[in-house]
């Protein structure tokens, strides 16, 4: 069975690349949807080279919004959402997150990160909830109200959907060796800090 997998990325010319590359190597990741949320960089270009299918947004509308943009182009039932920036991303994680959809054992994967990187990991592992990585059915992702408006608070809104369900299941998987390059190291720290406080801000409305 195949998968389609969405990348929203903002000004992520650096790094989308590397991502980009292990999804093309993947068996059953065929469908590589790479939405540039309102880039100012070569993010969509660099995407491209590296082989993935790219929407272009003109403004940036926020990762909610780009990730449903995403859905909407996706061919498969099985999404699984990539953050463009992961450092050590590796076939066996696509798979550790896309197996138990696979299996029809559960309707959403989330991945956390292990022996990563120590920020990273103590973050995911206070907070594993608001991870990044995660595969989820479409049908029930185009199920969650208002994703278009929930910027960061997208992973959030998701996680509510489930834990009100009765019938549906979720399962948190492991990504070891995986880690991300934190806000304050791709944009300095005051401004790294100061878009770090919007994000709680924005997932503060969406946990309720
Ligand atoms: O307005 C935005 C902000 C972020 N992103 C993307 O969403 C993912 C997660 O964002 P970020 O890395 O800023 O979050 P962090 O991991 O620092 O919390 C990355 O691929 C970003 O490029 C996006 O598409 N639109
Ligand atoms: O884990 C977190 O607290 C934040 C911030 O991570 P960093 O402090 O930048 O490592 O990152 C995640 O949360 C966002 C909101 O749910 C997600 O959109 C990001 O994909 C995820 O990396």
């Amino acid at each position: 069975m195949s998968v389609s997998v969405i990348i929203p990325a903002y000004n992520e010319e650096p790094r989308i690349a590397e991502v980009v590359e292990v999804v093309m190597t993947s068996p059953y990741h065929r469908d590589v949807i790479v939405v540039s949320d309102g880039s100012t960089d070569s993010t969509a270009v660099v995407a491209k080279q590296a082989g993935a299918s790219v929407v272009e947004l003109p403004t940036n509308i926020g990762k909610g919004g780009a990730m449903k943009v995403g859905v909407q182009e996706a061919k498969y039932e099985i999404l699984l959402f990539l953050d463009a920036d992961l450092m050590g991303l590796k076939r066996e994680h696509l798979q550790s997150l896309v197996e138990p959809l696979l299996k029809g054992n559960v309707e959403m994967t989330v991945g956390v990160f292990e022996r990563g990187r120590l920020a990273t990991d103590l973050g995911q592992l206070i907070t594993p909830y608001l991870s990044g990585q995660r595969a989820v059915l479409k049908s029930i992702f185009l199920n969650v109200s208002e994703l278009e408006a929930s910027r960061y608070g997208v992973e959030a809104a998701l996680t509510q959907h489930f834990r009100r369900s009765q019938s549906l299941r979720k399962i948190e998987v492991l990504l070891p060796d995986l880690t991300h390059m934190m806000k304050e190291e791709k944009l300095g720290l005051l401004k790294g800090f100061k878009e770090r406080m919007k994000m709680y801000w924005e997932i503060a409305k969406w946990v309720k």
